[in-house]
């Protein structure tokens, strides 16, 4: 997946990127990301890519011009289609699910937005979706657009070993996952839990299931509501509640 970043910090989402699971993607090739500077591509020495808002108010908005020009460079760098997606806390909140879909797209072009953002006639004309990551402001879109390359990385053919990809399935399946445990078996902070040492498998995975239903219905009930739970998933969750008494 190529991924190209119209950003006034273009190195921003490289250098989040060069670490771990996303950065071995983009050595085996698996993820293609390059920056745009607006600012390169903004009028007069000063090279301006903000001024102040119409209609008064506190901080600047981010000139049409330089974003458009940056984006257009960026599109026709490679001649297959792109989705622009701009990240704002005004966008549709990012979920799993979506991650899903744009990780099949080919190119994405991502957008950030610094200031209190941009002209809106540039949004409306340019950008296909305005995506959030969460209901708060950050100082600019890039992590935020780094948030999503990180997200979308993990879903590439070949970007997660089995293990990974066993983790990923287990946050994928729309439940909070199972608490985790590792050596010592003893120790001051407490003991594992039995059913983990056991060997069972099969009572090993229904333990992770009901503590997963558990954590969900305790901490995030909405995406409980989401969840056609079977049978046997309300069997776990009535003797989860049981057990916490
Ligand atoms: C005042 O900042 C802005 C105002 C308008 C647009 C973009 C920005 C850049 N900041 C962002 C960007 C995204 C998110 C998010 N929740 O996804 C949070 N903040």
């Amino acid at each position: 997946m190529r991924i190209d970043v119209v950003s006034l910090f273009p190195d921003f989402i490289a250098q989040c990127a060069a670490f771990g699971v996303t950065g071995r993607a983009v050595e085996r090739g698996l993820l293609w990301l390059h920056g745009w500077n607006p600012r390169d591509y903004a009028e007069g020495n000063y090279r301006k890519v903000d001024d102040r808002p119409f209609g008064g108010g506190p901080g600047m908005v981010m000139l049409i011009d330089p974003l458009r020009n940056a984006l257009q460079a960026a599109r026709q760098a490679d001649p297959a289609p792109s989705r622009t997606i701009y990240l704002s806390p005004q966008g549709r909140p990012l979920t799993q699910s979506r991650v899903r879909e744009l990780a099949g797209e080919q190119r994405l072009v991502l957008l950030c937005g610094r200031y209190e953002g941009i002209d809106e006639r540039l949004v409306a004309a340019e950008v296909d979706e305005e995506i959030s990551i969460g209901d708060y402001v950050l100082s600019g879109g890039e992590l935020a657009a780094a948030v999503l390359v990180d997200a979308v990385t993990r879903l590439q053919e070949g970007a997660l070993n089995d293990a990974e990809s066993a983790q990923q399935d287990s946050f994928g399946d729309g439940l909070l996952d199972c608490p985790h445990y590792t050596r010592p078996v003893e120790h001051e902070l407490g003991a594992v839990p039995e059913v983990l040492l056991s060997g069972n498998h099969a009572h090993i995975a229904a333990w992770r299931r009901m503590q997963s239903l558990g954590r969900t219905s305790q901490r995030r009930p909405d995406l409980l509501d989401e969840q056609a739970l079977s049978k046997a998933d309300r069997k776990l969750l009535e003797q989860w509640r049981v057990e916490q008494g």
